[in-house]
């Protein structure tokens, strides 16, 4: 029998990326309120207690509120947005993170979708922490360019608005007042003493990511090589079928392009052994493994259905 999925938010931009992934499946029937109730609480109570899955595409108050609504026991919610990324009671749904993430996603009535720039940081990064490459205390520092669908319907109105509103910028910086909603995210999830200093940028393209990390070897504790990173990742994600690591010193250039339009990501390790710096970069898609993408791979997992499946790999 098929699992009913209500998408709350379905009208918003990660919404109508989980209906596109979901609208061939055999094992879901989607549910969406029409435009006249999509921001009726009554209607979306009854959507939220009525599903055996709620997908939240909503901003964080409006994502806390919805689990209020829900008050029986068989519904389980993934959560798109910010509210509960370190709240307790959730499972957060990155299922490569830590061995035996997916078993916990799978069993789970609560999961948080990680955000985009915490996915592409978490996922460079913890590994080396792990394996003792990269000491839990090191001042890491991340950064990065967004596509501007990162920012949702208001910042897509702003870059390809024609009113005054238009932001006609190429390229820009922001987050300076070094305090971004994810930084809680990425130092609890990467198990690390202090969040990383966190540059992001938003670029010209409507989706993909590329973000990275800078480390100087020589100055680590273990010294490690640029060999030992890429074989920590590599057995890191040696079974995961949406993480690909490829060869860093092949990367001539690397394109935020690059995994836009696919649901998976693609991790490398560059450097340079004589002058001891290494460089980690992460491609992916805001809208795919960064939000939507991450959200229907959760979702085939607590459905105990391929995880992959629907997505684009
Ligand atoms: N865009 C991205 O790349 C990513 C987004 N996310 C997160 O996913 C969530 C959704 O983001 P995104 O799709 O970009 O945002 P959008 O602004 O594009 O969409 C949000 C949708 O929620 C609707 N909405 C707002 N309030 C309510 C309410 N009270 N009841 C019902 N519907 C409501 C909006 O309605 P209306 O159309 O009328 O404005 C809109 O359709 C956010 O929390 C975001 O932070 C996470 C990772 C990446
Ligand atoms: C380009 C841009 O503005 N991006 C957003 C993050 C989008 C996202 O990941 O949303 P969540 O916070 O729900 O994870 C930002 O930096 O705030």
């Amino acid at each position: 029998m098929t699992k009913t999925v209500f998408v709350d938010g379905a009208a918003g931009t990660t919404g109508l990326e989980i209906r596109q992934r979901l609208s061939a499946s055999d094992a879901f029937t989607l549910v969406t309120l029409d435009e006249a109730q999509r921001k009726d609480a009554g209607a979306r109570r009854e959507a939220l207690n009525d599903a055996d899955f709620v997908i939240l595409c909503l901003p964080d108050d409006a994502a806390r509120e919805a689990v209020t609504l829900i008050d029986n026991p068989r519904t389980r919610v993934i959560d798109a947005s910010s509210a509960h990324r370190v709240a307790e009671g959730w499972v957060y749904g990155l299922p490569e993170l830590e061995p035996g993430q997916q078993d916990q996603i799978a069993g789970a009535a609560r999961v948080t979708n990680p955000g985009c720039w915490p996915t592409g940081f978490l996922l460079l990064i913890r590994p080396l922490v792990r394996a003792g490459l990269v000491p839990h205390d090191w001042p890491l520092v991340y950064g990065g360019a967004s596509g501007y669908s990162g920012g949702g319907k208001a910042m897509i109105a702003a870059f390809e608005g024609d009113g005054e509103d238009k932001d006609p910028t190429a390229y820009r910086a922001y987050g300076f007042g070094m305090a971004h909603k994810h930084l809680p995210e990425m130092q609890k999830h990467a198990r690390i003493a202090s969040p990383p200093l966190f540059l992001p940028a938003v670029a010209r393209t409507y989706r993909g990511m590329l973000s990275e990390i800078g480390l100087p070897l020589h100055a680590l504790p273990r010294k490690p090589s640029v060999a030992a990173l890429d074989s920590a990742l590599r057995d890191a994600y040696r079974e995961c079928a949406l993480v690909r690591v490829t060869e860093g010193a092949e990367a001539a250039l690397v394109r935020i392009e690059d995994d836009a339009g696919t649901d998976r990501i693609t991790l490398r390790v560059s450097g340079n052994g004589e002058t001891g710096q290494a460089r980690l970069t992460a491609t992916y898609d805001n809208l795919g493994k960064g939000a939507a993408g991450a959200a229907v791979q959760n979702l085939n997992i607590m459905a105990g259905s391929d995880p992959v499946s629907g997505l684009t790999v």
